[in-house]
């Protein structure tokens, strides 16, 4: 049986250096990091997200801004909001929640936001950052930092030799877990929807990356005996058994027949998801130290 990775526990800690290394930006006469959190529209998940990012943006000891704002805000009104906390020097992180409401260009929101600012990790400069490899300086998304910090708590930060697949492309998640794999010196492949034979190519994977948003698609005899198994999906299902009209969440991995072949696994709930809100605070504090001119502090 697997070893379950316990992503809220790896969270906490990160929050907690998060913490201790506000103390110390503070410490030697810095502002304290500053975190602003946009959200426009009342999306029941959205709000909770939000909700938890600002929270623990205070107890990181932030200074912690949120902006709510109803669905019909204009693209204009929030690009201009965007602006003002481009130029104020007390904001080091600037989140807007997606999914933004249809009429709102995303990718125009995203790329107005300053890079050095963008603790998201989904500016050009950023995505181009990681791609070449400028990782001292590139903010990476907080789903697939997350994700590489468990793989490295069971893996160690080489991974040479290993081979990689990561099913899914997006560019929040399944680009950018490529990029940081490849980086670890794995041999990756990323597979998709139309990539032929998947369960095998599955069955490669030293390390297999599930981020395809399809509630268990990868099945236990995809997984090769012994390999790290990161489950990025989140996706509410149907639970009759608990009752009518109850749900329950599962992942893209099918856990139960998964785990008796993994050698480590992540859990749905409480593995990659929780690690997105403490990567947030870690790519936030690691903006201040790099605005403050000290050095990025590693997580
Ligand atoms: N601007 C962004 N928008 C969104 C991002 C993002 O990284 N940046 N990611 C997701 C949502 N998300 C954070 O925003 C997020 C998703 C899931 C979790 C989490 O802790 N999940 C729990 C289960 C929660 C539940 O019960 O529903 C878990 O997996 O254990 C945290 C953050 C989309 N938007």
């Amino acid at each position: 049986m697997a070893e379950v990775i316990d992503g809220k526990s790896v969270a906490e800690d990160v929050v907690q250096k998060v913490k201790a290394l506000t103390a110390e930006l503070v410490g030697k006469g810095a502002e304290k990091p500053g975190l602003a959190v946009v959200i426009v529209g009342e999306d029941p998940a959205s709000q909770v997200y939000v909700a938890s990012k600002s929270r623990t943006a205070k107890e990181c000891g932030f200074h912690s801004l949120q902006h709510t704002l109803p669905a019909d805000t204009s693209e204009q009104a929030l690009l201009k909001i965007i602006g003002d906390l481009n130029a104020d020097p007390a904001v080091n992180g600037i989140l807007v929640q997606l999914p933004l409401p249809g009429h709102i260009d995303s990718g125009k929101i995203i790329q107005a936001i300053a890079p050095e600012k963008d603790v998201d990790g989904f500016h050009f400069i950023n995505v181009g950052k990681l791609g070449t490899g400028e990782l001292e300086t590139a903010f990476v998304p907080c789903t697939p930092a997350g994700s590489m910090l468990l793989i490295e708590r069971m893996r160690g930060k080489d991974l040479s030799g290993l081979n990689a697949v990561v099913v899914g492309r997006s560019n929040i998640v399944g680009k950018p877990m490529a990029n940081l794999l490849l980086a670890a010196n794995c041999t990756v492949t990323i597979a998709h929807s139309r990539t032929r034979d998947l369960p095998a190519l599955a069955r490669t994977a030293d390390i297999l990356v599930a981020a395809v948003g399809r509630p268990e698609m990868v099945k236990g005899d995809w997984v090769k005996p012994g390999a790290t198994v990161v489950d990025v999906g989140i996706n509410r299902i149907a639970a009759p058994e608990k009752g009518e009209g109850k749900t329950r969440l599962v992942g893209d991995v099918a856990y139960a027949e998964a785990a008796k072949a993994a050698g480590a696994i992540t859990p749905v709930p409480g593995g990659v998801g929780p690690m997105t809100i403490a990567m947030l605070m870690a790519n936030t504090v690691a903006s201040a130290y790099l605005a403050a001119g000290m050095k990025r502090p590693s997580f």
